[in-house]
């Protein structure tokens, strides 16, 4: 696996949740941000997609990269920032790996298995799967492509990831969702419980 750069995606409003950053929810006794940096441990370094005061994630002692994309919001805009960092600080690192911040159960082969979907496809972007469904912001990213992404997020009728990726060639990496979704987040306080009792359920997951 060459070398990546892993990317936590944090800079979203938790509105569904009554605000806050989802990523310093505790779930089975450990913030969520915890268990997502636990799988990006294979990345040759990580840094964190988050706006605002970037004083609120020091303990964990990562950069912390801002949207810059005016007028715009969403995790595009942080995966953008992520492939203009990886860019500007770390030009050996080709691809980047995107974790939400509010998946607490991500797949331990999360890495290989996108990387190695890639790969075997031909294709320059792989993207995780589960329960039939894709989820674009658990993804692997060629930085070579950010130039086409800020036109996509700058065409409001480009917005939509998943046809931007089928337009590059994407891999699909699946993992089975039972006994629980690995791609589970935490968006509302339904959630929250499930995840919760998941955790008490599957102490090492
Ligand atoms: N950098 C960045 N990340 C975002 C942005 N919006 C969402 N995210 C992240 O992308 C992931 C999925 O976000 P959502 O759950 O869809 O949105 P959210 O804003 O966190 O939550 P809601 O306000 O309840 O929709 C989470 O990890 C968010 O932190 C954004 O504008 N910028």
């Amino acid at each position: 696996m060459p070398p990546m750069l892993g990317l936590v995606l944090a800079g979203g409003q938790a509105q569904r949740l009554g605000g806050g950053d989802k990523g310093l929810l505790a779930i089975g006794g450990r913030p969520i941000l915890s268990r997502v940096l636990d799988r990006l441990a294979p990345c040759a370094a990580v840094i964190l997609s988050a706006n605002g005061d970037p004083a609120r994630f020091a303990a964990f002692g990562l950069p912390v990269v801002a949207d810059d994309v005016p007028g715009f919001a969403g995790p595009l805009a942080g995966v953008l920032a992520g492939l203009d960092w990886a860019a500007a600080h770390r030009p050996d690192l080709a691809h980047v790996l995107s974790a939400p911040a509010d998946c607490p159960f991500l797949p331990g082969d999360l890495p290989g298995r996108l990387h190695t979907a890639a790969w075997d496809a031909g294709r320059p972007l792989a993207c995780a799967g589960s329960g039939g469904r894709r989820h674009p912001v658990v993804a692997l990213w060629p930085v070579a492509l950010r130039h086409d992404l800020r036109r996509a997020v700058a065409d409001e009728r480009l917005h939509k990831v998943g046809a931007w990726m089928d337009r590059h060639g994407v891999a699909l990496a699946e993992w089975p969702d039972a006994p629980f979704d690995p791609f589970l987040n935490v968006n509302t306080p339904e959630d929250f419980s499930a995840a919760e009792r998941i955790a008490a359920a599957h102490p090492h997951a």
